[in-house]
């Protein structure tokens, strides 16, 4: 086996994401995935060069990064590993790039954690297993922020006193950024064009939702905030409200800043508004049932990304492409028309056909006098094992 592999984790609120990619050619040679880790029946399937799947004994992360290093060893794979690279959500000011991590840096990682409450915690669980599993091997962090240290101060700065900033780092950081570095570097190439060239809009929409505009390949501005719980309507995320709403809902309820939090991450977005689900898959299929409910979560998802591109279209010069990527944008066609209904004044036009099999070979599912829609598979574990590698072969 090559001596160029590296482990790429991504540990979500929910989820596990991991891959491992032979770097002499780019290619991955197993991924897989653990899902529902609190729920009833944690599961996890792998394929590539093995393929399986299998019941995972007990609820949560923990759990599952043990079964996952049972498998590396089943898997024979350990000592080819020459790094392990993890998504980390929140960088806070601190990290503006990837980063080879030692006891230091990962202190300072824990004392910005609760800034992606759903996200930095786990993160900080994945890089633990790993050390207690391969102390030896370089781990490195690629933050999700990173690729919005770009913004313009006129865009991450929010008008609350200056002192919150100056003292916290209260301001916008963005995250998706992974993704959205992928996406620049994949759409450029799809439309011919440099990198330093591109503006483009794009909506990542998975569990969590994004959208960001980029100006000469560099993020100009995105949708989430200080933490990733702004902008879009995600899954269980509500994404902009009213600041004032949340004293409102403590004094209606009598409650704790703790439960009104709980509920705007955990039981709000697509999950609160239809009641049923926070899956676009179970909401598209209640809404052909018709549950009105489900619905009315779908459009209002819907409304707010056209919202989104219309507002963050203020800070590109011109619009090369509007691209869709994350589970949602590459799989529901239905979602990505609906947008683009909500948002007359870009005058796109899709093509029914190229949107239904999600684009042809340059990725485009706009007609050919339209304004460019596009819709381009994402591959953060790909950014995140060309970093890992780089770092692990300069030190
Ligand atoms: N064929 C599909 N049609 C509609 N929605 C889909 C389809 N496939 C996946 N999705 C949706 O994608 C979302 C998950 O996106 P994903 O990018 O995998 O999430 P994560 O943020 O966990 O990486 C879910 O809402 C799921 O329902
Ligand atoms: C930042 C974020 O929302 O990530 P995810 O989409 O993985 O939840
Ligand atoms: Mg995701």
């Amino acid at each position: 086996m090559s001596s160029a592999n590296i482990l790429v984790l991504n540990c979500g609120s929910s989820s596990i994401k991991f891959a491992i990619f032979d770097m002499s050619t780019q290619s991955v040679l197993i991924s897989g995935l653990a899902e529902r880790l609190y729920e009833a029946q944690p599961f996890i399937s792998w394929s590539g060069l093995h393929k399986g799947e299998s019941p995972i004994s007990d609820q949560g992360h923990q759990a599952t990064l043990d079964k996952l290093a049972l498998l590396l060893a089943e898997w024979n794979i350990l000592d080819s590993l020459i790094g392990i690279g993890h998504r980390v959500v929140h960088g806070g000011e601190e990290f503006s790039a990837s980063t080879l991590l030692n006891t230091e840096n990962i202190a300072a990682l824990r004392k910005i954690s609760h800034l992606a409450p759903l996200h930095n915690p786990v993160n900080l669980l994945g890089i633990e297993a790993c050390q207690k599993l391969l102390p030896k091997l370089p781990q490195v962090a690629v933050f999700d922020t990173a690729f919005h240290q770009s913004m313009p101060e006129h865009a991450y700065l929010y008008a609350v006193p200056q002192a919150w900033y100056e003292d916290y780092g209260v301001r916008k950081y963005g995250f998706h950024g992974t993704s959205y570095r992928y996406i620049t570097e994949a759409c450029a190439k799809l439309l011919n064009k440099p990198e330093e060239e591109l503006n483009i809009l794009c909506a990542h929409l998975g569990n969590g939702c994004s959208a960001a505009a980029i100006s000469n390949g560099k993020s100009a501005d995105t949708s989430m905030g200080l933490t990733p719980l702004d902008g879009l309507i995600m899954g269980t995320r509500c994404g902009s409200i009213d600041p004032g709403l949340i004293e409102f809902m403590m004094k209606a309820e009598n409650t704790s800043i703790e439960d009104i939090m709980n509920s705007l991450n955990k039981k709000s977005g697509l999950l609160g508004l239809s009641g049923c689900s926070n899956d676009m898959r179970t909401l598209l299929a209640q809404e052909e049932a018709g549950n009105k409910q489900a619905s009315q979560a779908i459009n209002a998802f819907c409304y707010r990304i056209a919202r989104e591109f219309g507002a963050l279209s203020a800070s590109l010069t011109r619009i090369d492409a509007v691209v869709f990527t994350g589970g949602i944008g590459e799989h529901a066609t239905a979602i990505r028309q609906r947008i683009i209904d909500f948002w007359p004044n870009a005058q796109i036009a899709l093509d029914p056909d190229l949107n239904k099999q999600a684009g042809n070979e340059h990725g485009i599912i706009s007609q050919a006098n339209s304004p460019k829609a596009m819709v381009i598979a994402t591959n953060e574990e790909l950014m995140i094992a060309q970093d890992c590698y780089e770092l692990c072969n300069h030190d």
